[in-house]
This record gives C-alpha cells, sequence and structure tokens, in this order.
C-alpha cells in the first residue's frame, strides 16, 4: 500500500462535426492539403468579425447535457491571450467566466465499483492551427485548415484516484460524445485530445499536492502510462523530502518519459476579457428543451434495458453499448428476429473478435445485422451445426454472401436424415470396438470420442444431437 494518493483531473477537448467553422463558413472537414480551408476571418485580417455558428452551440449544450451539466442561462465569449504561431490572431476566442455548461458527471466502473466522477465545465471554443515540426529541425510548417473548428473543453474534477480510473473515465466520456453525435471522438485524428493533470498527497491528508499537467497523450493507453510515469515519479521526489514544482510536461511516447515544457514561473498570462465582437448569448428554456428532446439513449440507460429485456449479463451488454455502431448492429439483429442471447455471443465473441484481430471497425463489416439474424436462425431450426455456422460466419465476414447463399453453395447443410446418420454410425461403432467396450464400462468420455469421429466423417455436418441419440441406442444404453 503506497503511502500516497494519487490526484487526477483530466481536460479534454473534443472536436464537433459541423459542416462549417465556429465563426465563419469554412469546411471543417479533416485531411484537405494545408491552408485550403482559410479565409479572411480566421486567419484573423484586420477588420473582419466572427459570427457564430449556431450549430457549435447546439452541440455544445447536446454534450454538455449528455454529461448531467447545468446549462447556463446566460453565456458568454472571451478572448485568451498568447502569442504563438498556431493562432493567426494571437488570442483564442474561448469562454472564461461563463461557459454554456457546469457543475455535470458521469459515472465510472473500475474493479466492479462505480463511481461518479465530477465535471466542473463544458466550455466551447475554438481550435488553433497544426504545426508540423520539420523532421530536419529547420523549421516548423504551419497549417491553418483547424484554426476555427469548433472545440469544447471538458474539464474534470479532480476526482480519479488512479491511472485506471482516468482511463475508465476518458472511455466513458468517448462513449457518451459518441452517442450524442456532435464529434467522431477519434484520438488519432485529434478530434478528442486529454491534457492530464496529477498530484499526490499523504493518504488521509484533506488537501491536495501540488499538480504537474502532461500534454501530447496521443491515445487513451498513453495517457494511463504517463500518469503511471508520473506517479511514480513524484513519489520518489516526495519520498526524498523533495517538494513538486508545478509544470507542464510534455510525454514523450517513444522513449516511456515525460520532458519538461514549462514551469510555473513561465506560466501562461493570458489576459481573459470579454470578445468584444460577439454578443452574450441567451439560452432560454425552448432552446434548451430543443436540445434536450434530441439527446438519444445514452450508454448506461442502453446497458440497463439490455440487461433488463434480453436477459444479458452486465458484462456482455457493457461490451455491446461500449461502442453505438456495435450497440446498433445488435439492436438490429435482434430486431431481425435473431434470439437476443444468441446474437449478444456472436456479437460480443465471434465478431469483436475478428475485428480486434484484423484491426477494423463495426462499419467495415461486410454483411448486414440482418444477415446474422438469420445465421442464427439456421442454428436453431437445426439446418447448420454451431460449429458449421463458424465456417458459415468467417465466409460471410469474407465474401458478405448471405448465410442461406453459403450454405448452399458449399454444401453445409447439417445431415439430420436418420437414415443417413444411422448408416455413418453404425460404420464408426463397427471400426471401434474399444469405444464401445469403454462406454459400456461407464468411460463417458468414449461417447464423446464416436462423436466426434461420426462428425469427421461427414466433415462436421451430422446433426450432433441425434448422432448422440443414435449411438446411444446402437450400443443399447
Ligand atoms: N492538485 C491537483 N491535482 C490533480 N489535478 C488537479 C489538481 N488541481 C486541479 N486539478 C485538475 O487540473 C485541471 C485544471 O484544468 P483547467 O482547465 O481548469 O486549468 P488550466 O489547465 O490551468 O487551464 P488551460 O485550459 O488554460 O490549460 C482540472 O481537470 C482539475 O481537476
Ligand atoms: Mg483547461
Ligand atoms: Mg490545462
Amino acid at each position: 500500500m503506497s503511502k500516497y494518493e494519487t490526484v487526477i483531473g483530466l481536460e479534454v477537448h473534443v472536436e464537433l462535426s459541423t459542416k462549417t467553422k465556429i465563426f465563419c463558413g469554412c469546411s471543417t472537414e479533416f485531411g484537405a492539403p494545408p491552408n485550403t480551408h482559410t479565409c479572411p476571418v480566421c486567419l484573423g485580417h484586420p477588420g473582419v468579425l466572427p459570427v457564430l455558428n449556431r450549430e457549435a452551440v447546439n452541440f455544445a449544450m447536446k454534450a454538455a447535457m449528455a454529461l448531467n451539466c447545468e446549462i447556463a442561462e446566460y453565456s458568454k465569449f472571451d478572448r485568451k491571450n498568447y502569442f504563438y504561431p498556431d493562432s493567426p490572431k494571437a488570442y483564442q476566442i474561448s469562454q472564461y467566466d461563463q461557459p454554456i455548461g457546469q457543475k455535470g458527471w458521469i459515472e465510472i466502473e473500475v474493479g466492479g465499483e462505480k463511481k461518479r466522477i465530477g465535471i466542473t465545465r463544458v466550455h466551447l471554443e475554438e481550435d488553433a492551427g497544426k504545426l508540423n515540426h520539420m523532421e530536419n529541425g529547420e523549421g516548423s510548417l504551419v497549417d491553418f485548415n483547424r484554426v476555427g473548428v469548433p472545440l469544447i473543453e471538458i474539464v474534470s474534477e479532480p476526482d480519479m484516484r488512479s491511472p485506471a480510473e482516468a482511463k475508465a473515465y476518458l472511455e466513458k466520456l468517448k462513449t457518451i460524445i459518441q452517442y450524442t453525435g456532435v464529434s467522431d471522438v477519434k484520438m488519432e485524428e485529434g478530434s478528442l485530445r486529454c491534457d492530464a493533470n496529477i498530484s499526490l498527497r499523504p493518504v488521509g491528508s484533506d488537501r491536495f499536492g501540488t499538480k504537474t499537467e502532461m500534454k501530447n497523450l496521443n491515445s487513451f493507453r498513453n495517457v494511463e502510462r504517463a500518469l503511471e510515469y508520473e506517479q511514480n515519479r513524484q513519489a520518489e521526489l516526495l519520498d526524498r523530502g523533495e517538494t513538486i514544482v508545478q509544470q507542464t510536461l510534455r510525454w514523450l511516447e517513444d522513449q516511456n518519459k515525460t520532458k519538461l515544457m514549462r514551469s510555473k514561473e513561465e506560466a501562461h498570462d493570458y489576459r481573459y476579457f470579454p470578445e468584444p465582437d460577439l454578443v452574450r448569448l441567451h439560452i432560454d428554456e425552448s432552446w434548451k428543451e430543443e436540445i434536450r428532446s434530441s439527446i438519444p439513449e445514452l450508454p448506461d440507460a442502453r446497458k440497463e434495458r439490455y440487461t433488463r429485456t434480453f436477459g444479458l449479463s452486465d458484462y456482455d451488454a457493457g461490451i455491446l453499448t461500449a461502442s453505438k455502431a456495435v450497440a446498433d448492429f445488435y439492436e438490429e439483429t435482434v430486431a431481425e428476429k435473431a434470439d437476443p442471447k444468441l446474437a449478444s455471443n456472436w456479437i460480443t465473441s465471434d465478431l469483436l473478435g475478428y475485428l480486434n484481430a484484423e484491426g477494423k471497425e463495426i462499419s467495415d463489416v461486410r454483411f448486414p445485422p440482418r444477415h446474422l439474424a438469420e445465421m442464427i436462425r439456421l442454428i436453431q431450426k437445426g439446418t447448420i451445426s454451431s460449429k458449421i455456422a463458424k465456417k458459415v460466419f468467417k465466409e460471410m465476414l469474407e465474401s458478405g454472401k448471405g448465410p442461406g447463399q453459403i450454405v448452399e453453395e458449399k454444401g453445409l447443410v447439417q445431415i439430420s436424415d436418420e437414415g443417413q446418420l444411422k448408416e455413418e454410425v453404425a460404420k464408426v461403432l463397427a471400426a471401434n470396438p474399444k469405444s464401445i467396450e469403454d462406454l459400456k464400462n461407464g468411460k463417458d468420455r468414449a461417447l464423446g470420442f464416436l462423436v466426434g469421429q461420426v462428425m469427421k466423417a461427414t466433415r462436421g455436418k451430422a446433426n450432433p444431437q441425434m448422432v448422440n441419440q443414435l449411438i446411444r441406442e446402437q450400443i443399447g444404453l
């Protein structure tokens, strides 16, 4: 047991997937040639005026509501001044003291224990440009396509107590935002970014220790690793009687360590002041209602419904609902009259297992949910055995063909014809007198062996229940 308690708070930036930027009509599309999605407004030319994109406000409200925040009646924008080449205006339009949302929370589960993590605020702001540092060290290239893409910053309370809790928080946050549809929350494309703040304090203390902030965390795995590294580094310093200096650190993924970016002495003084070119936002009840009614069923509610109406375990329901696309696929499969439990098994183990191994997404799946439902019905009707179904499933994944067609083309229909099976059983029994002996002497494993032999002889197509039955009959058990 460590003598320190870890305290973690996360700042998460999420790019909103509006079609156009927050204060101008430029496209927000990812991956365009550098500096092609720019105009005098987002490039900060003199004399231009920002015009607020209403959809960005709608999206921010939607996210904030899904995170259980209180929505401000009046909200305003502020200038956050800083000088860096990623910002052509030398300030970012953000929100300081009147954010769109405050006082929210989400629930996480780690090691079977549920816990609420507070959300301090959700505010709306514009993204900065992207600097591409040249490998030969000759300089940096700046791409302003990202300037002015709407962002929300979600600031958590310092409520997390371990790197694992921080990871669980991020996963939950990502799922919730994904459900609302306001962002595609792809960390690898930068539409979800995270800064992690961490401090240690003696167990039992009620005062927080000095924190450090880590940046450049580009995957959930890296957030966890960086926090573990920093937790150890701080503990070692404290053990030696040293004090923690408030710093901003950069995570160096390839070296598995942090590097100093700036310390508190150099910390930014942003000189926030109200943005004079934008009017204050008044969010009235009807606007809130309009947004509230557009929020779909969220992951926890969906998970609960799956356990209640489909009789799934908490665990399986959790896996299915962790991704909205997977949950949608599951629900469509059930809607196509598949048995809910069988559908859950096929999706959580076979389908997700395959996608994981191949590094693919559910959107890459070549067959519709209807086909999975049909395949499950074929198993239930006894047309194919579950063993053959694995082959059919693989073929469905690879060719996108329907299960009926695959079964027909490959001649995979289960043999349930009693006459034919009797013959196969008789042949196997004649060839295995020793096993018959064993079986008569109560060695049940011999039965499994004999059934296996018949399955082998029929290339997996025999109906195993019938084979079982026939063997018993023929031996006279
Ligand atoms: N002692 C502490 N230990 C760990 N985390 C802390 C501690 N104190 C504050 N935090 C967390 O640090 C984060 C501070 O984020 P916030 O956006 O408020 O400030 P900032 O990082 O200074 O601002 P900026 O957005 O300009 O970088 C919050 O998530 C908060 O929970
Ligand atoms: Mg912040
Ligand atoms: Mg910060």
